[in-house]
Order: C-alpha cells, then sequence, then structure tokens
C-alpha cells in the first residue's frame, strides 16, 4: 500500500529494517541532542507528515532494544495517528531508568506500525448475551 508523506526531516524515510518487518523505525529529527533525565518526558518530532488512507491508523512504538538497554519507552504506547491528522509525527518518548539518556539527532528512538481499524456503530441495548467467562477478569483463571 501506498501512503502520501511529507519529509521535512534531515534524515531518509522511515524503512522496514528487515524484508517481514511489521515496524518502520522513526528517526528523532532534532537541531540539538535532547537528554532526559530519570523519568522524564518529552515529545520529540521526526519531520514527517503522512497522509492515512480511510481506516488505517500508525501506531508509535517503543523499540524493544532502548527499552531494554537504557529504559526508554513511549510513554503513550502505542501512540494513536489518526488518518486525518495532518501534522508532524511525534514520539512522547520517557527515560524509565535511573540514568539521564542523550537522545542524538538522526537516532531511531520509536518505531510505527501501519494498522487497519473499524470504526463502530452503538447498537444500544439492555442485556448482553451469557458467557462462561461472564464478568471474570483480572487474574479470574487462575495461574496453571
Ligand atoms: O504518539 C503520537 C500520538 C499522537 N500523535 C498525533 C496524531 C494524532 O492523530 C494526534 C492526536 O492524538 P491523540 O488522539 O492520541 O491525542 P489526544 O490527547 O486525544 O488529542 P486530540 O484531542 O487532538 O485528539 O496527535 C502523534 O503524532 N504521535
Ligand atoms: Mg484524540
Amino acid at each position: 500500500m501506498k501512503v502520501k508523506v511529507i519529509n521535512k526531516s534531515q534524515h531518509p524515510l522511515p524503512a522496514y529494517q528487515t524484508p517481514l518487518s511489521a515496524g518502520l523505525d522513526l528517526r528523532a529529527n532534532l537541531e540539538d541532542p535532547i537528554t532526559l533525565g530519570p523519568l522524564e518526558r518529552r515529545l520529540i518530532g521526526t519531520g514527517l507528515f503522512i497522509e492515512l488512507p480511510e481506516g488505517f491508523e500508525a501506531q508509535v512504538r517503543p523499540r524493544s532494544g532502548l527499552a531494554f538497554k537504557h529504559g526508554l519507552s513511549v510513554l503513550n504506547t502505542p501512540g494513536t495517528v489518526d488518518a486525518d491528522y495532518r501534522g508532524e509525527i511525534k514520539v512522547l518518548l520517557v527515560n524509565l531508568s535511573n540514568e539521564p539518556f542523550t537522545v542524538q539527532n538522526g537516532e531511531r528512538i520509536a518505531q510505527m506500525v501501519i494498522a487497519q481499524h473499524e470504526q463502530i456503530r452503538w447498537d444500544e441495548v439492555e442485556v448482553l448475551s451469557e458467557t462462561q467467562r461472564g464478568a471474570g477478569g483480572y487474574g479470574s483463571t487462575g495461574k496453571s
């Protein structure tokens, strides 16, 4: 599927790193490096603007390597980029470690997965169907 994109960043377009990758790595588009202290969060621009077809969203997710090695995550993961959004795609990065982390210009800080979704119409009723689970949740089925 083709997706319209405007690239105002200093970097190449996000690319799939392997043939079957789901995520396109997003690069920080910065004038200067940004240091995130412990528990600090920053909205980091990518310089990218996209036009998704109706029925699609882009999900902004953490990279597991950065999470594992440096405690870096995406605070609102999965971030939701709506198909009618025309602003810059941004990444809400958070440092969940005890050490400061410096984001360099061009660093791959998150990944974006394009996903299909439904829009619903409500069918408001008084009763829902009965199921084995019923209202059980939060560990109701036990551990083993
Ligand atoms: O990680 C993200 C999440 C959102 N957005 C952009 C695209 C999205 O369409 C818009 C609004 O996001 P969301 O609906 O999550 O935020 P909100 O707090 O509900 O704001 P709004 O009232 O503008 O919908 O912000 C990003 O660029 N990156
Ligand atoms: Mg919203």
